[in-house]
């Protein structure tokens, strides 16, 4: 078995945070994580496999944010590359030029996915050898801009809500994310893990967002299952804002097929210049895309949608946590504003997006918010 993993940090009190919460709120978001939290199996008939455990915190070899190879050894990541590097199975670690972590495919037997470093963005699961991710043929890829397709992580805020100060859709997809733990002992489910704090952040963004925190995102492939989980630490000794989302972009195969189910009896704000910020209330069992298209579907009960997007088998998204749900599609005129787009890409994309939006969370010192969506090839 190979396991590569970063050491456990802290103390952090795993409590969780919310916005507006009532005790219904917690205890809901509590049994959600607790449902969902996968603890990675610790082989105990091999101990030095996998270093995370108390055992070993507090030894000689802890390295601060210090990644625990399979060799039983904690290194730092560039150590960690050389020494984990074609040891895992189904993991490849692709380099820019200048030899740098770029890109990082993992190989399941039924599925595969890519995530770039830059933003933690993933733009590419096959399953079954078909794409259903989509990736614009114009997206920048070079890390001087926010990637154009994929599943982009929006933290802390949402558009410009937070500040038109920070960027628009927040830092996060336009980070370099450290790498954290690496699980590919079995064949047909992997799981990687990418760490964001304010270490790793552009210090003019902190002068703006003066916070302390650590986001934890984890990608899980199952079978034809894929798992994003997104876990966000005040780090700090004070309060802070935020909100986040999933900004996940689907491969449209045919657009005049394309549409979502779930959203029935749903409020949403249509967002589109159409639209006029208007609030709505959703009458269709299923919402076609056939013009500009951006809901923010508000509180949604309701974990269980499916996106068609003309592929023969639909994708069932499982939502935990979050509660707004964004339906986004640019149509014509809005693509040919977006240089990376271009009015040829629009028919070939579909965004259904999980997180929070419509409203700022408040997370307390010391606390956790964690969220997610596991989408599935049916
Ligand atoms: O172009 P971006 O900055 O990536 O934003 C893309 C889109 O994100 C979300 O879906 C919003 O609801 C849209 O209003 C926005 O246009």
């Amino acid at each position: 078995k190979k396991v590569c993993h970063v050491k456990p940090n802290d103390n952090t009190d795993i409590s969780v945070g919310g916005d507006n919460v009532n005790n219904d709120n917690i205890i809901s978001k509590v049994i959600d994580s607790q449902y969902f939290e996968e603890p990675t199996e610790v082989p105990t008939d091999e101990p030095t496999d996998l270093l995370e455990n108390e055992e070993n915190s507090g030894s000689e070899n802890d390295v601060d944010d210090g990644i625990c190879c399979a060799d039983g050894t904690c290194k730092d990541l560039d150590d960690y590359l050389t020494q984990c590097e074609n040891k895992l199975n189904g993991v490849e670690f692709i380099k820019d030029s200048e030899d740098n972590l770029k890109i990082i495919k993992i190989t399941t037997s039924t599925a595969s996915v890519e995530i770039y470093r830059f933003g933690a963005t993933l733009t590419s699961w096959i399953v079954d050898g078909e794409e259903r991710i989509f990736l614009s043929k114009k997206a920048v890829l070079d890390g001087t801009g926010p990637i154009r397709g994929g599943i982009p992580l929006v933290f802390p805020q949402f558009k410009a809500d937070l500040t038109e100060d920070l960027p628009f859709h927040g830092f996060a997809r336009i980070s370099n994310w450290r790498l954290g733990a690496i699980d590919a002992t079995s064949e047909d489910r992997k799981e990687i893990s990418f760490i964001l704090t304010n270490d790793e952040v552009n210090e003019e963004y902190l002068k703006i967002w003066p916070h302390q925190f650590e986001l934890v995102y984890t990608v899980t492939l199952d079978g034809k299952s894929l798992k994003t989980n997104m876990k966000i630490t005040n780090t700090g000794d004070d309060k802070f804002l935020f909100n986040t989302l999933l900004h996940t972009y689907y491969n449209v195969k045919d657009l005049t097929k394309a549409g979502v189910y779930g959203l029935l009896g749903n409020t949403y704000i249509d967002t589109t210049p159409e639209g006029n910020y208007e609030r709505k209330v959703e009458d269709r069992e299923r919402v076609p895309i056939v013009k500009e298209t951006d809901y923010i579907y508000v509180d949604v009960n309701q974990n269980l949608f499916k996106a068609q997007t003309g592929f023969e088998n639909d994708i069932n998204i499982e939502k935990y946590t979050f509660q707004d749900v964004i339906i986004y599609n640019p149509w014509i005129a809005k693509s040919r504003t977006l240089e990376d787009l271009g009015e040829e890409g629009y028919p070939h994309m579909l965004c259904v997006e999980v997180g929070r939006v419509s409203q700022p969370i408040e997370l307390e010192a010391g606390s956790v918010y964690e969220g997610g969506q596991t989408i599935t090839v049916e």
